[in-house]
């Protein structure tokens, strides 16, 4: 490691661990729940792997009495007639190998599938600020690489699961033969539970710190990518690439040590085979030649041996990916038990309460970059609304974001109403207050699809309805299957105005009492300027509003307005007393006009 990387910040953040981590037996219990759901499928799988497993451990038994029919030197008839069984029960194996196969993977991909829709689900439902306090890394990699780690292991629990039936129904077989050659296998139970032993402990905990390695690894490289601006401006791009350099190495170290323990295991695997196959057959020819077994035994034996090692030693060796996989789920499964936040129901029918905003010397800054809000006190009394103005990077998204609760301000406090912020639930929050920000996005789907994002509840006259109040039913109503038109990346396009609209209107079947709208698209004086403003006005009708004014007709239009420069207010009044004042907004305000 290099002299700057060991004098720097470590990289390991808690933020890794904010999100939780199901226990083993919540993980079990959740993922048996899933496996529940596919009954059909999993009593088909169970047969088929029993039967497969029956059929191959009859082979190695039959050609055991094969050999000793023709050592006793039976008729031809009858080595036939056993022939023909070997054969059918090969056959028969070799079929439902095949079906179980395909069955066990199609009941757990299913399963996979349910558990991974669930954690996306919650995942983009989950609260921003959480998020941001989890560092959005550690979301990405539960999504991304943990998701894809448990699909992965759809197919190989397949063949675990057949191996688990076959190590079961191989061990009932030797209950046929002759018990001391059995007897002899059992040598290779110590190794298997001294390297077992051995390990699992130091497996698991390689296994999570492998996780949590390439977890931080991912956040540090978010962090980057999110925070160029702020690296640029404050030339702090070799310190941050140390920190990404940091974390990747220990991303690979992790790996490393965890592939070091695995190989060990392996071969402890293969000295067990060896082992134990040498003690069968050595067992066996010292009982043949005492003449207390027959050599038709000693073959079964040895070949259900060999049939054994082959699903034992996957056992073991997939324990390996198992656990990998098992810790790959439990961090799955600690996103899927997060509480759900409950979306708003139609605003048709909320009564809506008048709720004020308190903001009461706010101070923020991104991550390590300096501070971009100092000490900010505003209020906007219930009904009222506040339009922000003032140069590019002033910080007034930052502050409509920490006021819409977007995320935590680093310093000071905001209320809604009574209520701290910071106090209420995440489905409290997005019931008192509607965000929109620069971002709008258009979900793939239907329009009704998206718009019920906001309100599941809602019915197709609510849909009407917002999309009224936004202007916007005139477009919706001329599309070619009206609210059930699909959109999205490669459908329906839409205009960014109109995917202003759509968002306008999700906030109005909230119907949240405080709105918050930082929307910056349209042109100026454009035709769709004009009409984002009554669709704009129109939803702040009645509520609180705090309204980032990108275009002064906006700020006009509010009851007050918050001028702001480097982070603070420096104006704060009426359209006309500020004009007025002869200050800041006076010249903004003046320069519009021209
Ligand atoms: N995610 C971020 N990470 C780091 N710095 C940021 C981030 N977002 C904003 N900033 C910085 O915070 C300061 C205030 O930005 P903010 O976007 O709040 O200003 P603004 O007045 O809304 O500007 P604009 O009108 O251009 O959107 C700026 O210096 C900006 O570079």
């Amino acid at each position: 490691m290099s002299k700057a990387a060991a004098t720097l910040p470590p990289v390991v953040n808690e933020r890794a661990t904010v999100l939780p981590v199901a226990t083993g037996r919540a993980t079990a219990t959740a993922f048996g729940r899933k496996l529940r759901r596919y009954p059909v499928l999993a009593s088909t799988s169970i047969l088929a792997a029993t039967g497969a497993s029956v059929a191959g451990a009859a082979v190695p038994i039959l050609l055991g009495r094969l050999v000793d029919l023709v050592v006793a030197g039976d008729t031809i008839g009858s080595l036939l007639t056993l022939a023909a069984w070997v054969l059918a029960c090969g056959l028969a194996a070799a079929l439902l190998v095949g079906a179980a196969r395909w069955l066990v993977a199609e009941w757990i991909t299913r399963a996979c599938a349910d558990l991974r829709e669930e954690v996306l689900g919650n995942a983009l439902r989950m609260d921003a600020a959480r998020l941001e306090a989890a560092g959005a890394g550690d979301v990405a990699s539960r999504v991304t690489d943990d998701v894809e780690q448990v699909t992965d292991m759809a197919r190989p629990a397949a063949e675990v699961f057949a191996a688990l039936v076959t190590v079961v129904i191989t061990f009932a077989g030797f209950a046929t033969l002759d018990w001391r050659i059995a007897l002899a296998f059992l040598v290779v139970f110590p190794v298997y539970a001294i390297s077992l032993h051995r390990f699992l402990p130091q497996a698991q905990r390689r296994y999570a710190a492998e996780r949590r390695a390439v977890a931080i690894q991912s956040q540090s490289l978010l962090t980057t990518f999110g925070g160029t601006r702020t690296i640029h401006a404050y030339g702090m791009e070799d310190r941050q690439s140390l920190r990404v350099e940091r974390a990747s190495r220990g991303a690979v170290d992790a790996q490393l040590r965890a592939v070091r323990g695995f190989l060990w295991f392996a071969n402890m695997m293969n000295y067990a085979e060896a082992l134990g196959l040498a003690a069968v057959l050595l067992t066996g020819f010292l009982l043949v030649r005492a003449d207390v077994s027959t050599v038709g035994d000693v073959t079964a034996a040895a070949l259900l041996f060999h049939r054994l090692f082959g699903p034992l030693g996957l056992l073991l060796i997939t324990f390996n990916d198992i656990q990998s996989a098992g810790a790959a789920l439990a961090r799955l499964v600690g996103i899927a038990s997060l509480p759900v936040p409950v979306a708003g129901t139609a605003g048709s029918t909320t009564a809506r309460r008048s709720v004020g905003v308190v903001a009461t010397a706010v101070g923020h800054h991104y991550l390590d970059g300096p501070a971009v809000l100092h000490d900010v006190s505003v209020e906007v009394p219930p009904g009222q609304s506040l339009a922000i103005v003032g140069e590019s990077g002033a910080g007034k998204t930052t502050l409509a974001a920490i006021i819409g609760g977007v995320f935590p301000a680093t310093a000071g406090r905001v209320r809604l109403g009574d209520r701290p912020i910071n106090a209420l639930a995440p489905d409290e929050l997005r019931r008192l207050v509607g965000v929109v920000t620069q971002e709008v996005h258009v979900f793939a789907g239907t329009l009704a699809d998206d718009l019920r994002l906001a309100a599941p509840a809602a019915s197709d006259e609510d849909l009407h309805a917002a999309l009224a109040l936004v202007g916007a039913d005139d477009w919706v109503a001329a599309l070619p299957d009206g609210l059930h038109t699909r959109v999205g990346d490669g459908e329906h396009p839409l205009t960014a105005g109109q995917a202003q609209q759509l968002a306008l209107a999700r906030i109005a079947l909230v119907d949240p009492p405080v709105v918050i709208l930082d929307e910056a698209t349209a042109e100026a004086g454009s035709a769709g300027a004009r009409q984002l403003e009554r669709a704009s006005a129109a939803l702040l009708r009645g509520r609180t509003a705090i309204v980032v004014a990108h275009r002064l007709t906006q700020a006009q239009a509010c009851d007050r307005i918050a001028v702001m420069a480097h982070g603070r207010i420096i104006e704060l009044g009426t359209h006309d007393e500020l004009v007025a004042q002869g200050g800041s907004y006076a010249r903004l305000w003046s320069a519009w006009r021209r």
